[in-house]
């Protein structure tokens, strides 16, 4: 009798949990947006959720149905989360920019327990404005220039390692690249030598391969689950960083203050907004009675951190993609090193921070590269109050989880004729005016548009220069044309590494 009355209170509380999900997975539909055909627990995302697609093609694919039934926008669910998907480039905008106060946030998980959590990418409202007050000073152009010569220096240790690849005949270009973003990125942010590119092993190197940057599920954990009880948990972004991260910094500042260091990078930046509270543009970062201090060591540590991660990965892929269609494009790669080469010969044979921005063509063939594979494929935000769309009777409640789908807006064919194929062309100024605004952002845009776009972009220009330079770079025989991506991640990385034929020109 007993077990017959549990059986009976199980089979409730299951039909309760079926009703609640039914009525959870028409949440768009009463809300007056229009929605696919949501499945239990997964929602509209098995084939992400279930590991077999990209998160960048499950959202570039719902922007491609809803913009093929003629709709400026959509709703989704990620399990049982609804998720709004704009299509409208116009509506994107007024997220983005109008009425930005509406969107600041991306709803990423940080706690006050979590010190790398607490880093620019992640930190919402309030926190997140002030910070970025404090910290774009260090992004100008006159402070990328100021940098370009610790920049350089890494860079040119290409050479040795594409003569290497050059006797060999082969390169991967994915590794090279991502050791020198590594040496680069670890130079200028944290003013140290890493040298990846001759010792793979290198500690940071390691420790880099490391940082997960979060996988689709955990993102849906951290925008979820209440962030009070993940805190609560001891939950951390960046589980077994903080403790090798902290103490890098902590030992780089102490040793630059004790031996009175002047380096050009962020770090000596960094302090100066620690010690005095304002950038000077000299060497001196030393504390004044009078000044005060507006970063603390923390502060320094997560955007240290954040701007590492953010700043290899992203860079690195980049660059490998772009070689990978200059090496299915002859032409167009002779095109662009005559224009390096023309670079390199008016500026006596080294590429002067003027010199990059006379890097027109690679300068488009990196736009290009961040049109067929932005590697953040979609642009998460949350709404953070009501928010009625404009020229409709939906109102996007606080709390609401967007994703922009950059990817779908990248390959539309509206924007893009012919979207699969690799054409530089379509970044000159004439093509570019044909098209409307925000049907391309791979940077993000607004006021939270990504803080090193600039410095990634001279980045990428120095690294495919010093390639192209010296190399000629072709596809291995029997090698795949097409790239593909590794399902499951929330940037985009290729499923194989890139690996090309190079030789010497
Ligand atoms: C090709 C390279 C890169 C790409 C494609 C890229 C892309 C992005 C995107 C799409 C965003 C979000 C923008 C938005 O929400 O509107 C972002 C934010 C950010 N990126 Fe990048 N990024 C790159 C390189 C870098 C580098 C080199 C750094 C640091 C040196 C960096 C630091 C950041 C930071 C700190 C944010 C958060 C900005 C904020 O919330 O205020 N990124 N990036």
């Amino acid at each position: 009798m007993d077990f017959l009355l549990l059986l009976v209170l199980l089979g409730v509380v299951f039909l309760l949990l079926l009703l609640l999900a039914k009525r959870n997975y028409s949440y768009w539909e009463r809300n007056g947006v229009t929605q696919l055909n949501p499945e239990l627990f997964y929602g509209d995302l098995r084939d992400m959720l279930s590991g077999h697609v990209p998160m960048g093609s499950a959202f570039a694919n719902f922007y491609n149905i809803f913009k093929q039934k003629n709709l400026p926008f959509g709703g989704v669910y990620w399990a049982f989360t609804p998720m709004f998907i704009p299509v409208d480039v116009q509506l994107i905008k007024a997220m983005l920019v109008k009425d930005f106060a509406y969107f600041q946030d991306r709803g990423s998980y940080h706690h006050e327990n979590d010190i790398l959590s607490q880093n620019l990418f992640r930190l919402p409202g309030e926190q997140w404005r002030n910070l970025r007050q404090k910290l774009s000073p260090t992004f100008t152009s006159s402070r990328m220039r100021m940098m370009f010569e610790t920049m350089q220096e890494k860079i040119q240790q290409l050479d040795p390692i594409l003569d290497r690849c050059i006797q060999k005949g082969e390169i991967n270009v994915t590794d090279v690249s991502a050791c020198l973003t590594t040496d680069v990125i670890a130079s200028c942010a944290f003013g140290i030598e890493c040298n990846s590119l001759q010792d793979p092993d290198c500690q940071l190197r390691q420790q880099a391969k490391r940082i997960s940057i979060p996988m689709p599920l955990k993102q849906w954990v951290e925008n979820t689950v209440p962030r009070k009880l993940l805190g609560y948990t001891g939950f951390k972004a960046f589980p077994g960083q903080e403790a090798f991260f902290r103490k890098l910094v902590l030992d780089t500042m102490a040793y630059r203050e004790k031996n009175v260091i002047y380096r050009k990078d962020f770090m000596h930046l960094l302090l100066q907004l620690r010690n005095k509270g304002e950038l000077t543009d000299d060497g001196n970062f030393s504390k004044n009675q009078s000044q005060k201090g507006i970063l603390t060591d923390d502060e320094i540590i997560a955007q240290c951190f954040i701007f590492f991660t953010a700043g290899f990965d992203t860079s690195s892929s980049t660059m490998a993609f772009a070689m990978h269609e200059l090496a299915l494009q002859p032409d167009l790669q002779d095109r662009v090193r005559d224009e390096v080469l023309q670079v390199f010969n008016k500026y006596d044979g080294n590429i002067t921070y003027l010199g990059t921005q006379e890097l027109v063509l690679t300068g488009r063939v990196i736009a290009e590269t961040l049109r067929k594979y932005p590697v953040l494929a979609n642009i998460p935000r949350i709404c953070t109050k009501d928010y009625k769309i404009p020229n409709s009777n939906v109102v996007l409640k606080k709390g609401t989880q967007i994703q922009l789908p950059v990817w779908g807006l990248h390959m539309d064919p509206e924007y893009f004729p012919d979207p699969h194929k690799f054409d530089p062309d379509r970044f000159s100024e004439e093509a570019k005016a044909t098209r409307p605004e925000f049907a391309y952002f791979p940077f993000g845009e607004g006021p939270r548009i990504c803080i090193g776009a600039r410095f990634a972009q001279i980045e990428a220009k120095l690294g495919l220069a010093a390639l192209l330079r010296k190399g000629k770079f072709s596809v291995l025989p029997g090698k795949n044309t097409t790239l593909k991506f590794k399902p499951s991640m929330v940037l985009l990385h290729a499923t194989e590494e890139i690996r090309l034929k190079v030789e010497k020109r």
